[in-house]
């Protein structure tokens, strides 16, 4: 895939698992130069040495050091934890200047609660991104602040199309979002683990399993994605009438599966909406302390 490389200093402002499968996607993508990489926590220092060992990028932990980073920086993802960000970022906010790009990452975080927090407006990329961002198959929702520039909007809408695909919505539609595609991987790999397990119990080793459904949940969704058809269409094509998957996909709505995936995806943007609000009551006292 042929990516201008983004010439930006961009710091991570949480050094968790969201934040590595940017910046290895970015890195090993060729996108962005590790020398321009930075990824910041407050204590596991452990975890910062492993991203600069694996990675090369530059690592600080609170406070000094951090500041630096992060007022000589072109982008700041806020990439904490949502239980950690109104605190983390009113602290971080007198670092900034409104000609930084702030992007986030975080589940359910307003725009309008960031810059609360951040005590006016302020070009904030507001994303949901997933973790297979970290091979370049990631699958990102983005949308974006009042604030933000078309050269900011560019900016940002490289970030994430260099490590996968980008769908712009309405703020608004960052929730459903994140049922889908933020948390979606863990439902296929929930799926894969029962697939797994049962291929065990039939009498395959765990090692012929996990070939075969690897290769199967991969040949499936690329069969969605090249030959255009629906997934609907392609599941009458594997359904022999009175066959093997006929059998299993009566059993799966006699046991309402389908229901109960897409009631999981839409608690899911539900949970993001919680989250949200816990976000934007926790802010009012950050946003005064600050
Ligand atoms: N994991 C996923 O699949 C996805 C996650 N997200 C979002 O990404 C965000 C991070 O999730 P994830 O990476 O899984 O979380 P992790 O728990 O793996 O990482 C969070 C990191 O943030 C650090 N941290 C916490 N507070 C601060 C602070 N104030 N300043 C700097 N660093 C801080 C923690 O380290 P320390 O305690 O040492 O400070 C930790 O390294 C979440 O908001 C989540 O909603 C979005 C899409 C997908
Ligand atoms: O589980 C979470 O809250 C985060 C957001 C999307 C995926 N992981």
């Amino acid at each position: 895939m042929d990516h201008a490389t983004l010439d930006k200093r961009i710091v991570f402002v949480g050094a968790g698992s969201m934040a590595e499968a940017i910046l290895r996607g970015l890195i090993e993508r060729r996108i962005a130069d590790p020398d321009r990489i930075v990824a910041v926590n407050r204590q596991d220092e452990a975890r910062l040495a492993d991203l600069r060992d694996k990675y090369g990028i530059r690592t600080a932990r609170m406070p000094e050091q951090r500041d630096r980073y992060i007022r000589e920086a072109d982008v700041v993802v806020l990439s904490m934890k949502p239980k950690d960000a109104p605190s983390g970022i009113a602290d971080i906010r007198r670092l900034l200047r409104p000609d930084q790009l702030i992007v986030s990452v975080i589940a359910g975080l307003s725009i309008a609660t960031i810059e609360r927090l951040l005590g006016g407006p302020y070009p904030v990329v507001r994303t949901m991104p997933n973790t297979s961002s970290t091979i370049g198959l990631g699958a990102t929702g983005i949308s974006f602040s009042a604030a933000v520039s078309a050269g900011q909007r560019e900016t940002g809408l490289a970030l994430f199309r260099a490590i996968g695909e980008v769908c712009a919505v309405d703020e608004e539609r960052l929730d459903i979002v994140t049922g889908v595609s933020g948390s979606g991987p863990a439902y296929i790999y929930y799926v894969m683990e029962a697939m797994i397990a049962a291929g065990v119990e039939g009498g395959l080793s765990e090692e012929e399993a996990r070939q075969l459904t690897v290769q199967t949940v991969l040949g499936a969704a690329q069969m969605v994605k090249t030959t255009n058809e629906s997934p609907k269409e392609l599941r009458r094509k594997v359904t022999s009438p009175n066959g093997t998957t006929q059998a299993a996909i009566e059993l799966m709505e006699a046991n309402r599966v389908g229901e109960a995936v897409s009631r999981a995806v839409l608690r899911a943007a539900e949970r993001a909406r919680e989250m949200g609000a816990a976000m934007a009551e926790q802010s009012l006292s950050h946003g005064k302390q600050v």
